[in-house]
């Protein structure tokens, strides 16, 4: 049996050739969105793709990883838990309707996400499939989470989706290992939720179960709990995450091993893309996503000052994993340069 392959116009080779016309979109989105970076637009690229697709309810409605949150914006970007989207929209936007005429706004919102994590140190490269239909209407409100939910309507959220209680932990952890907020601490953007923003990394999970003693701004807004490390903020989602005895061991056991978060988190991630969608109507392209960058940093670590006596351990069943400290005086986290 011989396997008919394309070769596409710039070499590369796929099993269809309908997927050729997605590497122009891919290099324009690598050139001229990212830039090259794990910076701000692949972040808001990450986020989108997890707000349209989780917008999906057994009961309530939404139609997933559809692109409803692009096309039904007037909307969904008024849903509470969407503050900040007209932000990536406003960045995002103009690439998907310069390339409407070639794919469907679900197609190129998850592309998109999946191209994003290309430029993040340490990032899995997850599958892509083509071929989401146009969405029918915009997703019901309330469906996507919000930092102030508890760790129980967190898991039943994602576990009425198909997500395991590890992948659950790991997408949210995976996700703000390469993020942080513009609308959480007032009047200050691009405040990062780890030290290590821009590479996909286990510090946040580091982080994170370090015990909270400041925050970033005046004080605390809702869904915020104080952080550890100056210069970073802590959603109280994370923070429960990493305490709660539902979640607290599968938390730590990402911490110092990028081999395990990576897995789980591509694999969860490349779940949230066939939320509403049939993969097998779908035409696998994973070809033309480019290639994963290489986890080139070292075990995760303490924040000069902090010992493993600063570390809240929550699991009952293992120790958190031993940590050097960083040598050198305290220091603030840079912010995250905000794209243009
Ligand atoms: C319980 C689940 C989650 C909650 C409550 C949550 C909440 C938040 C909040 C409040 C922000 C800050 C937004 C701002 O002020 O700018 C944020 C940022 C972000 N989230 Fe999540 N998130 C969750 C899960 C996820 C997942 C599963 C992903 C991706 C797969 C994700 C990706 C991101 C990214 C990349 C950012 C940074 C955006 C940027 O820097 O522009 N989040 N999240
Ligand atoms: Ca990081």
């Amino acid at each position: 049996l011989v396997t008919r392959r394309t070769v596409c116009a710039d070499g590369t080779t796929v099993a269809n050739g309908a997927c050729c016309k997605l590497i122009p979109v891919v290099q324009d989105l690598t050139e001229n969105l990212f830039e090259g970076e794990c910076g701000d637009a692949a972040h808001g690229a990450l986020r989108l793709l997890f707000h349209d697709a989780i917008a999906i309810s057994p009961t309530l409605g939404g139609g997933g990883a559809d692109g409803s949150i692009a096309v039904f914006n007037a909307t969904e970007l008024t849903f509470h838990a969407n503050t900040g989207i007209d932000d990536v929209l406003d960045a995002v936007g103009p690439f998907l309707l310069k390339h409407a005429d070639v794919m469907s706004a679900g197609d190129f919102i998850q592309l998109a996400g999946a191209v994003s994590l290309t430029q993040c140190n340490g990032a899995p490269r997850i599958p892509f499939m083509m071929g989401r239909a146009p969405p029918k209407a915009a997703a019901p409100n309330l469906l996507v989470p919000e930092p102030f939910d508890s760790v129980q309507d967190i898991l039943s959220r994602f576990g009425e989706l198909g997500f395991t209680t590890e992948e659950t932990v790991a997408v949210i952890g995976g996700s703000h290992s390469i993020a942080g907020a513009d609308d959480v601490v007032p009047n200050e953007e691009g405040i990062p939720f780890d030290q290590t923003p821009d590479i996909f990394d286990t510090q946040i999970f580091v982080d994170v179960q370090l015990r909270g003693t400041l925050f970033p701004g005046q004080g605390n807004t809702q869904g915020e709990v104080e952080t550890a490390v100056p210069g970073t903020v802590r959603l109280q989602s994370d923070h429960l995450l990493a305490r709660d005895s539902a979640t607290n061991c599968f938390w730590q056991s990402f911490a110092n091993n990028q081999a395990k978060l990576a897995s789980t988190f591509g694999q969860a991630v490349f779940k949230l893309s066939l939320l509403g969608q049939t993969q097998s109507k779908l035409i696998d392209c994973s070809e033309v996503i480019p290639k994963a960058i290489p986890f080139s940093h070292g075990p995760a670590t303490l924040p000069p000052g902090q010992t493993m006596e600063d570390i809240e351990q929550a699991c009952a069943t293992a120790p958190f994993p031993t940590l050097s400290t960083q040598p050198g005086p305290v220091t603030s986290v840079p912010s995250i340069p905000q794209a243009a």
